[in-house]
């Protein structure tokens, strides 16, 4: 008998100069929106390896294995770092690290915040500081994304992102061997719209359609209410009264950022620590009217997409 096979082997590890890792802390979700662009894009630009994470789950020891890391972070409170952000930062504290820890890693940071804050973007300068006295290196300036841009946070991430790609090429080319595609993108390279929209009257639709199938669908988007949905669908249905509703946000503030409590839900609904509450709105006939009249669409007309 011969030797026995080897057994096949794992992949080798990529080299981390081959990937672009996007760490992210977000209180409210524009941080990871926008780190799941840089995420995209970098795709798009031929990056080997680009991986897009929660700050929370990655293990902050395991920094100076990485070359090239992206930060996005956002800023809570006043002036306070996002929830998952926390646990790496007080890390990123440590006496012990020293002036070299994070040395051969090359960085850039890009804050989300409001100048209409004292605080603006603390946190986001913070680690862009902290990263440097560990010896890291920048690749560009830190970019400050503001609520009050009249186009918000992508006001800045827009140049900013340029930038990065720009720099991050001229070190490193192989990491993005196609930045042509992000920073002079070819539309046609998107190709053709991949949807089609019909429009049916209501007396179009055959009887035994999809279109038809769609109608009670509709009828029921128009009269939307969670209640009457749970209702139909034979779920349980439970009326919860509304104890608080707290505006978090100023009162001149463009975004409305609430705190809700329910008035004891046990005794209503039988619930575990983990699971998800969903709130649905209700629709408003009249900005449904309001809608269909700015669009100039036939209000008893069907749409398939
Ligand atoms: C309750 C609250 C507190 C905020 N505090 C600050 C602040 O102190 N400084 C600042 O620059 N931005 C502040 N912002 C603005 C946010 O950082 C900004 O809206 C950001 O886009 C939120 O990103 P996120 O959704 O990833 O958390 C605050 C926003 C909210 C809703």
């Amino acid at each position: 008998m011969g030797p026995s096979p080897s057994p096949p082997q794992p992949p080798p590890p990529l080299p981390a100069t081959g990937r672009l890792l996007v760490l992210y802390a977000s209180q409210t979700g524009n941080a990871m929106d926008a780190a799941e662009r840089v995420g995209r894009e970098a795709e798009r630009g031929g990056c080997p390896a680009v991986d897009v994470l929660s700050m929370d789950s990655f293990d902050p020891s395991c920094l100076p294995g990485e070359r090239s890391v992206v930060f996005v972070v956002s800023t809570t409170g006043q002036g306070d770092p996002p929830d998952s952000m926390k646990g790496f930062w007080r890390y990123l504290l440590k006496k012990d690290l020293g002036a070299r820890w994070l040395e051969g890693l090359r960085f850039a940071v890009f804050g989300l915040g409001d100048s209409g804050y004292q605080k603006y973007n603390l946190p986001a300068k913070k680690i862009d500081r902290r990263l440097l006295q560990l010896g890291a290196e920048i690749i560009i300036e830190i970019g400050l994304g503001d609520d009050q841009h009249p186009s918000g946070y992508e006001g800045a991430l827009d140049p900013w992102l340029l930038s990065l790609w720009e720099s991050l090429n001229k070190a490193n080319p192989s990491l993005l061997p196609r930045i042509t595609d992000i920073i002079n993108p070819n539309l046609n390279y998107l190709g053709d719209s991949k949807i089609e929209v019909i429009y049916y009257s209501c007396n179009d639709a055959p009887p035994d359609s999809v279109v038809s199938d769609s109608k009670k669908l509709i009828e029921r988007a128009r009269l939307m209410s969670p209640a009457l949905k749970f209702h139909s669908d034979g779920e349980p249905q439970y009326m919860l009264k509304m104890v608080t509703n707290q505006r978090l946000t100023k009162e001149d503030y463009e975004k409305d950022v609430r705190h809700f409590e329910l008035e004891d839900p046990s005794s209503a609904i039988s619930y575990q620590v983990g699971d998800a509450l969903e709130i649905l709105p209700s629709q408003n006939p009249s900005a449904v009217n309001a809608f269909i009249e700015r669009c100039n669409l036939d209000p008893d007309s069907y749409i398939t997409v």
